[in-house]
């Protein structure tokens, strides 16, 4: 039996899930709470990692090494890069890039190091349940590459910065890292983001503000995939 892995950041992006899980048994285990549950006879288990790449890389390895996940959806919101995207927006990721990962100084280019790749691409299969959710729902989808980085972004020259080093579209705090744990154990995984915020001057104020509408927008669209994985 399938057992889906439903990860966020943030209390506030995995609570509009929660509240919908059958059968919840709450689980402590490496400092962290895990949901487990399920939705619409579907087994899951749903937790946030809290921010950055470290705790991700923790909650992303236990959901699939502990918990025994056999697929990763993660759900949040994330700072819009392209000019094309706006608060409430939904992107997918094409692939990931760590954006703060830098051994330049060797010759390497930005977000590379030995053995890596500077973008992890996700599950094709779950990008095409995502597509067909979106045109059942109407709502538009952009598809890009999401750039993570150990920084909330707040200024035009930085998220320009990345826009153009990494041909990002969006920026946020875990998902690269989810992509090197998904890939390396070989578990498919897929990363849908809702813009809070545009990474400029605004972006804090905008941020509190969005927070938790877009997370509900992208935690709603979420559940609807896990209907038809
Ligand atoms: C208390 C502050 C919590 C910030 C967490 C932000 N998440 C991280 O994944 C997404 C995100 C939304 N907007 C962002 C931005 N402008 N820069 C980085 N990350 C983001």
């Amino acid at each position: 039996m399938s057992k889906i892995a439903i990860m966020g950041a943030m209390p506030e992006e995995i609570e509009p899930i929660i509240t919908k899980l059958d059968d919840l048994n709450v689980v402590e285990y490496a400092a962290n709470k895990y949901y487990e549950g399920s939705y619409h006879g579907k087994k899951v288990v749903v937790a946030y990692s809290k921010i950055g790449k470290v705790f991700a890389t923790l909650t992303a390895t236990s959901l699939i090494e502990k918990f025994g996940c056999d697929t990763l959806l993660f759900s949040g919101v994330a700072g819009a890069i392209s000019e094309d995207l706006h608060i409430g927006d939904l992107i997918i990721a094409d692939g990931l890039c760590q954006h703060d990962l830098d051994i330049t100084a060797f010759g390497h280019p930005y977000g590379y190091v030995p053995e890596g790749e500077v973008c992890i691409p996700t599950d094709e299969k779950l990008r095409e349940v995502a597509k067909k959710v979106a045109k059942a729902k109407g709502l538009p989808l952009k598809e890009g590459i999401i750039a993570t980085g150990d920084q909330f972004v707040a200024d035009h020259e930085r998220k320009e910065w990345i826009g153009k080093t990494f041909h990002a579209d969006a920026l946020e705090m875990e998902g690269a890292a989810v992509a090197v744990v998904c890939s390396s154990l070989d578990v498919p995984y897929f990363i849908l983001r809702a813009i809070s915020d545009s990474a400029d001057m605004d972006a804090s104020f905008n941020f509190d503000e969005f927070l938790e509408s877009s997370a509900k927008i992208s935690a709603d669209f979420i559940l609807a995939m896990v209907e038809e994985i």
